[in-house]
């Protein structure tokens, strides 16, 4: 069998647990990109982390998502962007919400912008294109956590922010930002948040007789 690479020490054995596929998933844990630092992943790392991403299920092989890498010379010209694109709402913001915005522009060594793309054309319903993309979403996540780093999706104003959408390439009705991806390492201890209880998520089908 080949031996998992150590966990580095930062992941506590309850989260993101690296001794095998089961447990990696079973203590899945996103970090919180506040809270994420240097290092992020290496070119190769990152590439390998992406051809995960894509390595999803895909009803009619369309390819319905995009990944834009917002490199870390780049994130300046993002802030910017969503300056711009929350003054086009609120021309005259405040101090803390400027603050704000730079802070999720900064935050965290490496953020990928994960569109959704769907072909219009196609027969493939546009709501299973859209499924494709969030597991093209949670796969890079779980690419990163398997990488040894955390990852964490947050979506926000910008995600549905026209502007910061064309900024991606995304004419309108085009498709949709599903989601900033942001990747680093923890600058402090995972926490466990509250999970729903299985038996209120899982059932058994039981055919109704009029069924
Ligand atoms: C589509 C999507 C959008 C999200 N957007 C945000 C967000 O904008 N802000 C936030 O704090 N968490 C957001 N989350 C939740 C976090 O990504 C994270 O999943 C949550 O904190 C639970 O942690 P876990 O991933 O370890 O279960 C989003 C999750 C999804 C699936």
């Amino acid at each position: 069998m080949v031996e998992a690479a150590a966990a580095p020490l930062y992941l506590s054995a309850m989260f993101n647990d690296l001794s095998s596929p089961a447990a990696l998933l079973a203590t899945r844990r996103s970090g919180k990109p506040r809270d994420m630092v240097a290092p992020g992943p290496d070119a190769t790392q990152l590439a390998r982390i992406l051809a995960a991403a894509t390595r999803v299920p895909d009803h009619g092989k369309l390819a319905p998502w995009r990944f834009v890498v917002v490199g870390e010379d780049q994130r300046d010209a993002f802030a910017a962007l969503l300056q711009a694109a929350y003054r086009d709402d609120k021309p005259e913001p405040g101090r803390l919400e400027i603050e704000a915005i730079e802070q999720f522009a900064h935050q965290a060594p490496c953020l990928v912008v994960a569109l959704s793309t769907p072909a219009h054309a196609s027969h493939i319903p546009i709501w299973e294109q859209e499924l494709s993309a969030g597991a093209a979403c949670m796969n890079l996540l779980e690419a990163t956590h398997a990488e040894g780093f955390v990852g964490g999706w947050l979506t926000g104003w910008a995600a549905y922010s026209p502007r910061v959408a064309a900024a991606f390439g995304l004419a309108p009705h085009d498709g949709r930002i599903a989601g900033f991806m942001f990747i680093g390492t923890p600058s402090r201890p995972l926490d466990e948040r509250p999970r729903p209880a299985a038996e209120t998520v899982i059932s058994r089908w039981t055919p109704s007789p009029s069924a």
